[in-house]
């Protein structure tokens, strides 16, 4: 291997760090956070029975590769722990034809935030009454093509949206039709333990309908009023990338409530109640996400309790997994492209490490926009082979003119990685590829999915000439070149000396 002209990477060694201490073994790949294919196979990672060198040669990087196995795997998981429920994947996660068609195939539900997700999944095939429509600010139009493809639920956000939807469920019931199933989502107060952007049941949010203001419960009354309208249950999430099941019980508690003045004030007795999602999954291997069989336990047991004690029937059940099914099954792979050691000094704040190493790859915040958005965290490998070089602290950073276009902030990666190799970062599944972006023109990177050594190219890399078609002026013109709208020979893994 050619040496890097600024030598081994700087091993911060000398004083404590951010990272904590080096592991013992740098390859290796904790069956935590890593796909459930994964694998060393003389020394270099295998995904689905395929060596990602092959994949990052056959399908350039950056590459999304998803392990079917372990999506199709944990949302079997789900389907099983809720048996007697049902499981509602939640697409804003990560959706394309192919997942949408793996879900219908597997039994399971889908949820769908906005009219376009809805309109992928019907397009992909997905049975229209096995999907819910989320979404704080539904147009006329969304609402128009969730009430005439006949989905299973809407799910009511606003007194707003009640005035939009009515006209439209008249206008189906007058025409013969069944009224529009719909739930209310009712907003809980529960502060849940996660980062702030993705906590959605405190008061001073958007989403749903308050039940500490009361208006909730004047929501369920107004649309039990409707005739056109059929409330079928309630609804709560309170947040993402949650671990303690505390607050989910808290929040089936107070949600169970609120049936109970449902029925009080107008009779009726609810037969669904949707828990929402937001079941943390590990990005690191200290993370410690409960298991869909833990969750179910322990919400049937709330629920069961809760209408006990107010003397009413237990309705069915709903959850709404997202990052738990499409979470951990997916790595990005990057080429690295540069490496500079950027020297710091010793008057840094403790922890801060005399030289940081920042490891340049080929993608960044356009593909995985989380760690500059939330302060999220993810672990990445060496893929392409391992090493017994000494460890060294370093950043993992992308190639976008933002300096907080950081991947992973600090971990310890072989002192000599080289521009040509691969990185491997986990769980990228859940919105990554669903919240990327342009930014710098940058292309959407391709899924591949890999099984029993087959390799899929499920959604395929973005091309400049796909972009240009987008735009007034260059519509028509050709993308200058093919080293640029695809990625170049010379760049794809294996070129490496
Ligand atoms: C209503 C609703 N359901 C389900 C989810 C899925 O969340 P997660 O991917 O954390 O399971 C979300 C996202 O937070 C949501 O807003
Ligand atoms: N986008 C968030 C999760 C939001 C879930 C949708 N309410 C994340 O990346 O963690």
């Amino acid at each position: 291997m050619r040496a890097h002209p600024a030598g081994p990477l700087h091993g911060n060694l000398q004083q404590p760090t951010a990272a904590g201490a080096p592991p013992s073994d740098l390859g290796v790949l904790d069956p935590h956070v890593w796909p459930r294919s994964a694998e060393r196979v003389g020394g270099e990672l295998h995904l689905g029975g395929r060596a990602v060198t092959d994949l990052a040669r056959e399908h350039g990087t950056p590459l999304f590769v998803l392990d079917e196995g372990d999506f199709r795997g944990r949302a079997a998981d789900f389907a099983d722990a809720f048996a007697d429920a049902d499981v509602h994947y939640a697409s804003k996660a990560f959706l394309c034809g192919q997942v949408a068609r793996w879900i219908a195939e597997d039994g399971l539900h889908l949820d769908a935030c906005s009219g376009n997700e809805l309109a992928l999944a019907l397009a992909a095939g997905f049975p229209a009454e096995r999907i819910a429509l989320h979404g704080n600010n539904k147009s006329l139009v969304e609402l128009r093509l969730a009430v005439d493809s006949g989905i299973g639920h809407i799910v009511l956000d606003s007194f707003d949206e009640i005035d939009r939807l009515v006209p439209l469920a008249e206008a189906r019931v007058a025409a013969g039709g069944p009224p529009v199933p719909v739930l209310i989502r009712a907003t809980v107060g529960i502060e849940a333990h996660t980062h702030e952007f993705i906590a959605t049941a405190h008061e001073d949010q958007k989403f749903g309908f308050s039940l500490a203001t009361g208006d909730a419960l004047t929501a369920a009354v107004r649309v039990i009023r409707e005739p056109a309208l059929q409330l079928t249950g309630l609804h709560s999430h309170i947040g993402s990338q949650i671990f303690d099941t505390a607050g989910f019980e808290a929040a089936a508690h107070r949600v169970v409530g609120l049936l109970g003045q449902v029925h009080q004030a107008t009779g009726e007795l609810l037969a669904e109640l949707n828990l929402g999602g937001g079941f943390g999954i590990a990005y690191l291997a200290e993370d410690d996400p409960v298991t869909p069989a833990d969750v179910a336990v322990r919400l049937r047991a709330v629920v069961a309790a809760e209408c006990a004690a107010l003397g009413l029937p237990v309705p069915r059940l709903a959850v709404e997994p997202g990052r738990a099914v499409a979470g951990p099954g997916t790595v990005t792979l990057y080429e690295i492209g540069t490496i500079k050691p950027v020297r710091l000094g010793a008057s840094g704040a403790p922890g801060t490490p005399l030289v940081r190493n920042y490891v340049s790859v080929d993608g960044g915040m356009s593909d995985n926009i989380r760690t500059a958005l939330y302060d999220a965290s993810y672990t990445c490998v060496l893929a392409n082979r391992t090493s017994e070089a000494p460890p060294a602290l370093c950043r993992v950073v992308g190639k976008h003119c933002e300096s907080g276009d950081i991947l992973v902030r600090d971990l310890w990666l072989p002192s000599d990685v080289q521009p040509g190799d691969l990185l491997a970062v986990a769980a990228t599944g859940a919105y990554c590829w669903s919240m990327a972006s342009n930014y710098n023109y940058l292309l959407k990177p391709p899924v591949v999915a890999v099984r029993d050594g087959v390799a899929t190219e499920i959604v395929r890399r973005q091309t400049l000439s796909d972009v240009f078609a987008l735009d007034a002026v260059l519509a028509d013109v050709p993308a200058p070149s093919p080293a640029i709208d695809q990625p170049a020979p010379e760049h794809a893994a294996g070129a490496r000396s």
